[in-house]
């Protein structure tokens, strides 16, 4: 299980990729996020799902660092993301929600400047920047302004952005979105292999489907607090996710009230 039992500040704690205690934050009286707590195991894949409007952007923001939490604590492997921002920041890849990218470069540059920002030298920023543009299948693009990219090429060249530097962890907000079959098959073993090979992928989705064949761990989410934590399968008990999924949060309304809509 995820759940906590420990005080990540304890020295005898072994630390794991992510470890959140009590994070709240309110927005003009709406509790976005209600005090929430859980541990994100080194070397998972690690599924952040709930309905619009859940928590999801605004927990990841706290945890990485974009986002002050008006209460609790993030630790990331170990180190505290609010008293160590930098440190801590070092381990993260971040994948953000709606935050504009440097737009007016080129997808080549933009992930240049990315390697170049992290203080990574320019030879091995230009090799990672080849590898990560033919494996996201954005060569052709990657001397076109990123502006005129479509929004799943966005996507891809932010994630580029997120992995040039070989973080130990990556916090991915909807990566899949907007973005093709094919594109999104190569991400996910692109991701894979990361985490087959010691890496830690927290990603935050809608497809149900998806989360459950790509997850090893989920965290269910709504009205900012936390429904279900574990194992993928110890949370969807031997059914679909998307069913306890829908048992969980409820909500289903079955079009009601909509009579205006049919035709005939
Ligand atoms: N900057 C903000 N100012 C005011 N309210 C906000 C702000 N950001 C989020 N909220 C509110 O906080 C709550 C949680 O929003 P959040 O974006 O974290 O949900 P989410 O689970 O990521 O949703 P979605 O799946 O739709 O992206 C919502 O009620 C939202 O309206």
């Amino acid at each position: 299980m995820t759940q906590p039992h420990e005080d990540p500040a304890s020295p005898s704690f072994a630390a794991p990729a992510i470890a959140i205690r009590g994070l709240g934050k309110v927005f003009d009286h709406v509790v976005a996020v209600n005090g929430v707590s859980f541990d994100v195991p080194v070397g998972s894949f690690f599924g952040l799902v709930g309905p619009n409007g859940a928590g999801k952007t605004t927990t990841l923001s706290m945890v990485t660092g974009l986002l002050r939490p008006d209460a609790g604590q993030v630790w990331i492997n170990g180190v505290d993301m609010w008293a160590d921002s930098l440190e801590a920041k070092k381990k993260l890849g971040v994948l953000a929600d709606g935050v504009r990218l440097f737009d007016r470069l080129s997808g080549r540059q933009l992930v240049t400047y990315a390697g170049l920002l992290r203080g990574m030298d320019r030879e091995t920023v230009a090799e990672r920047t080849d590898d990560l543009l033919r494996a996201l299948d954005l060569v052709d693009a990657g001397e076109k302004l990123v502006v005129d990219y479509s929004a799943g090429m966005t996507k891809k060249i932010a994630l580029a952005t997120a992995m040039i530097h070989a973080p130990r962890t990556l916090v991915l907000d909807e990566p899949f979105e907007a973005v093709d079959p094919v594109s999104a098959a190569n991400i996910r073993s692109i991701l894979n292999d990361y985490v087959a090979h010691g890496g830690t992928v927290v990603v935050s989705s809608h497809v149900m489907d998806l989360v459950q064949r790509m997850c090893s761990h989920v965290a269910v989410m709504a009205r900012g607090n936390l429904l279900a934590i574990g194992t993928t399968d110890e949370v969807r008990q031997g059914g679909s996710l998307e069913d306890r999924f829908v048992d969980l949060v409820g909500g289903r309304s079955n079009g009601e009230g909509l009579s205006w809509l049919h035709t005939s």
